[in-house]
């Protein structure tokens, strides 16, 4: 089968093309380091099917980091295949073809079939930028496609284009040699005319300067933080709670007196329904909690965050704020755009600790990891949080999110000083800001939103079903005693809550959601959120962390979460 590999520096619009090229979804961003690793697709190539692959973007075929590291190891892979044919399709950003051209150029010194798309085209119409395709496709000595990837204009052209790659004949080049040819191809096809700066452009400059720069990211950040409340309580109190009260409730009463209101077959489908009233949050019956908790509490604000993210990922601000905030994180070890990977946490941690993979240094990608895994709670534990200790008063809320925030500040300067190595200078490129194209926005929160419910429903109605299953047997007693000189003893809590403790494992919402039963005060459920954010990353996290950290990193991160989770959550217990 055909291969085509897509390969271009970060953020010019591969994954958007990809996208085009084989109908499979993907992720993209605004920023560069949005794919860390590859995807494929199939597309139709004439009579044939291809085969599409999405690689991370990279500067150079030098590799600087693990993104790039990926993308290498796929060239030359594909270079040794002898028996497929292979076309690669290099993008190129058309608004910043000369730093663009390095990477062409040693993509063409290897001697491959290729064909480069010249994407952002409808970008340079507004920069006055002006590119002699053909002139420049003589020089190259392979087919050029002018493509809008987000509008999907020119992509039919690229495709015909990709029936007729051409192979170039570029000798192999040292780096001074590349960058004065470049120079004399930029002389001959780019020209740029002269144009005064737009009202867009000075707000641009605007967000990063120091003083305003900041008072704009205040203004930004509540009014992220308002967006995301508004939205999400308001699909709650007039979307889910409605449709579970009003409609859903007398179905489950009706199955509750058909059942005869108690017994196994009760407990586990509808489960304790004290003086005859369903509780959603605590009956923990696969009807009742099974259902309400992933789709009543969690999915609303899955989509108020990623609705959010998703607009603020394509407009190009988060580079900016990773700017901004470059200072705060070198106290921490980090650069400023670790910023990024941290934001993503706040989504799912699994994504978060894979975005690490564009940080240079070994150092920077533990630290930034393992203060994702301990102090960056995702957002279906946030709105567990927020369900649940919401009722006592928001000051509670607050409270496990403001000490989390301490906890991510403290542990990076603790990290920060005893991990050994350097964190190298910020060296992020800052794309120009666009206005989020609104069927990739909404593209992108489906698809997170079926992923969320693919990955999240099956493990918290098997968490349901098997802690009813258990609930007959012993053994949670025998957790409960075992757990009770920590659980009990240090942190406070009800020898019970070890069991959430432990199902935290699986998933943090279901954890949660276990402990409502258990009477708690909203003291302890203070303590017992933040133990349980601090604690295990779920399963999921916990096989990434391992496998993109290595075993020996990991289980350093492993320890430095443990000492975090009994240490904060001890303390907690005794100022509380
Ligand atoms: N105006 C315009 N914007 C585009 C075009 N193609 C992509 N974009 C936007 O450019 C940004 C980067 O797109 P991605 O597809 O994530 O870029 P990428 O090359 O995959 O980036 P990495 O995965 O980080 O290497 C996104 O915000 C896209 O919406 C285009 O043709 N025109
Ligand atoms: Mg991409």
């Amino acid at each position: 089968m055909k291969k085509v590999l897509l390969f271009g520096n970060p953020n010019v619009g591969k994954s958007v093309v990809f996208t085009r090229l084989t109908g499979v979804q993907t992720m993209s961003a605004n920023y560069p380091g949005t794919t860390v690793t590859f995807s494929r697709g199939q597309m139709k190539l004439g009579d044939e099917i291809a085969e599409v692959i999405d690689v991370p973007g990279s500067y150079t075929l030098e590799p600087t980091c693990e993104a790039e590291t990926v993308a290498r190891r796929m060239l030359d892979e594909v270079a040794a295949d002898k028996e497929g044919e292979v076309i690669i399709l290099n993008v190129i950003d058309a608004t910043n073809l000369e730093r663009n051209l390095y990477l062409t150029q040693q993509l063409l010194e290897r001697g491959l079939p290729t064909v480069i798309a010249m994407n952002m085209w409808d970008e340079t119409r507004h920069k006055g930028i002006k590119i002699e395709l053909d002139r420049l496709s003589e020089i190259l000595g392979v087919p050029i496609a002018p493509t809008s990837a987000t509008s999907g204009e020119g992509i039919k052209q690229l495709v015909v284009q990709l029936l007729s790659p051409q192979i170039p004949s570029l000798a192999v080049q040292g780096q001074d040699e590349r960058w004065q040819r470049i120079g004399g191809i930029i002389h001959q096809v780019q020209q740029i005319t002269h144009r005064h700066h737009t009202l867009g452009e000075r707000l641009a400059d605007a967000s990063v300067s120091p003083v305003l720069g900041v008072f704009m990211a205040m203004l930004i950040m509540a009014a992220v933080f308002l967006v995301v409340r508004f939205v999400g309580e308001g699909l709650i109190s007039y979307v889910f709670d409605p449709i579970f009260d009003n409609l859903w409730a007398p179905v489950v009463h009706s199955l509750s007196d058909a059942l005869g209101g108690s017994g196994f077959l009760h407990g586990l489908l509808v489960g304790n329904v004290s003086g005859g009233e369903i509780n959603f949050k605590e009956s923990l019956g696969l009807l009742t909690s099974g259902l309400y908790v992933p789709f009543a509490m969690v999915l609303p604000y899955i989509v108020a965050f990623y609705l959010v993210l998703g607009i603020l990922e394509d407009t190009g601000y988060l580079p900016r704020l990773a700017v901004l905030l470059d200072n705060v994180m070198h106290h921490l070890g980090l650069h400023g755009f670790a910023f990024i990977p941290t934001l993503l946490g706040l989504g799912c941690n699994v994504p978060a600790i894979m975005a690490t993979r564009s940080l240079e240094s070994r150092r920077e990608r533990f630290i930034a990891a393992t203060l994702v895994s301990v102090a960056v709670p995702c957002v279906s534990l946030q709105a567990m949080i927020i369900g649940m200790l919401g009722g006592f008063g928001i000051g509670y809320v607050f409270l496990v999110f403001g000490t989390l925030f301490a906890v991510w500040l403290g542990l990076g300067m603790i990290l920060n000083k005893i991990t050994p190595g350097f964190s190298p200078e910020l060296l992020l490129e800052v794309p120009p800001y666009r206005l989020p194209p609104v069927n990739l926005v909404f593209k992108k929160l489906a698809f997170r939103i079926k992923s969320f419910l693919k990955e999240a429903l099956p493990i918290i109605l098997g968490v349901v079903a098997v802690i009813n299953i258990l609930n007959f047997t012993k053994v949670f007693d025998v957790i409960a005693k075992a757990a009770e000189p920590v659980v009990t003893g240090i942190l406070g809590l009800p020898a019970e809550a070890a069991v959430p403790l432990v199902v935290g494992f699986l998933r943090k919402d279901a954890a949660m959601a276990l402990m409502g039963p258990l009477d708690m005060g909203p003291e302890q459920l203070v303590v017992a959120s933040l133990v349980l954010a601090m604690l295990f990353p779920c399963i999921a996290s916990l096989v990434i962390l391992f496998r993109e950290l290595g075993k020996r990193d990991a289980l350093k991160s492993v320890l430095v979460m443990l000492i975090a989770a009994f240490g904060v959550g001890g303390l907690m217990n005794l100022i509380l």
